[in-house]
């Protein structure tokens, strides 16, 4: 069963492009990623699936409601906005048991379980907290009704390391057991991380959506080298290679394929340092996407 449809669904502000023909859907069950760079329409399409804009074309659908004709779907979503704006002036309990009186259920245990996990000080106003702690009342908020679909925009901006592990550790319990989610971000190795499905939106249109395991197969490197003597480019006659940049002894390239050929490659090489990283968004849609421009 889908839990969420996105059909055709386009929302243009006057004549600028927010999203185009966006067509998806996410199963049950499944921890589904959305990804793309800044501006690529992911919350426009977040937003227009929730009801909160409208569409100018296209239908969506959560558990085959649309949130515009029947709001009670909200019973069983949890939304954390990519951006959160509070009453400064309340302290985090006292929100976090409003936004649960919405729901008409005893959230507070829930809320300390959270609360504790995400290391949140509940009795805190809210205008004495960081960006980061900031963003951890809404992932509680998003959270304390034990919701049947997760919608997450963008949710670890702002969180340090430490805290990113443990909200993930949280999103992996409540997929276990059963909620659906689905996760946008622009960061692809947290999408490749909890996600098995991905679709990847570009100027307002989808133009990928894959299984994260063929996206693995075809996964691309980004490397550095640094030689101590100079370098030839007949040495990166490699099949493989693109985007190679080279000069006074530094060779930088995107790396597609086995990656013993390269360390072979680099073993010819009199290496001052060598790295190996994954390349960000912005190369993949470059590289591996170019072909869908
Ligand atoms: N209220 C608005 N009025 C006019 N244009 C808008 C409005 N909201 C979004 N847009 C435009 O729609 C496009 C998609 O924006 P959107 O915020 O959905 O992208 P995004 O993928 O969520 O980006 P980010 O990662 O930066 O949050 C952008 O070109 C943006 O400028």
């Amino acid at each position: 069963m889908n839990v969420i449809e996105i059909k055709n669904l386009t929302k243009s502000y006057g004549s600028a492009r927010g999203i185009t023909d966006v067509t998806l859907n996410v199963e049950q069950g499944e921890v589904f990623g959305f990804i793309g760079p800044n501006g690529a329409g992911k919350s426009t399409t977040i937003r227009t699936l929730l009801g909160l804009i409208h569409p100018t074309n296209g239908t969506a659908t959560i558990f085959g409601k649309s949130c515009i004709e029947d709001p009670s779907v909200r019973k069983d979503l949890g939304y954390l906005p990519s951006e959160v704006f509070y009453y400064d002036n309340m302290r985090v309990i006292d929100l976090l048991k409003y936004s649960a009186s919405f729901y008409g259920k005893d959230c507070t245990a829930r809320i300390k379980e959270l609360a504790e996990t995400m290391d949140l000080d509940l009795k805190k106003k809210i205008e004495d907290l960081s960006f980061g702690n900031k963003k951890k009342v809404g992932i509680v908020q998003g959270l304390l009704h034990e919701p049947k679909l997760i919608i997450l925009d963008e949710p670890t901006s702002g969180l340090d390391p430490l805290m990113q592990q443990k909200f993930f550790e949280l999103i992996e319990q409540e997929n276990k057991k059963g909620a659906t989610i689905f996760f946008s971000s622009h960061i692809l190795s947290e999408v490749q991380r909890l996600c098995s499905r991905v679709a990847f939106i570009k100027d307002g249109r989808i133009i990928r959506l894959e299984k994260i395991s063929s996206l693995q197969e075809n996964s691309y490197k980004r490397i550095h080298l640094e030689a101590k003597s100079g370098l030839s480019d007949s040495l990166f006659k490699v099949p493989g290679i693109s985007d190679l940049k080279l000069e006074e002894g530094k060779a930088d390239f995107i790396f597609k394929g086995n990656i013993n050929d390269i360390v072979k490659k680099a073993a010819e090489i009199n290496l001052r340092n060598i790295s190996i990283s994954e390349p960000d968004l912005e190369e993949i849609f470059m590289h591996y996407y170019a072909k869908e421009d």
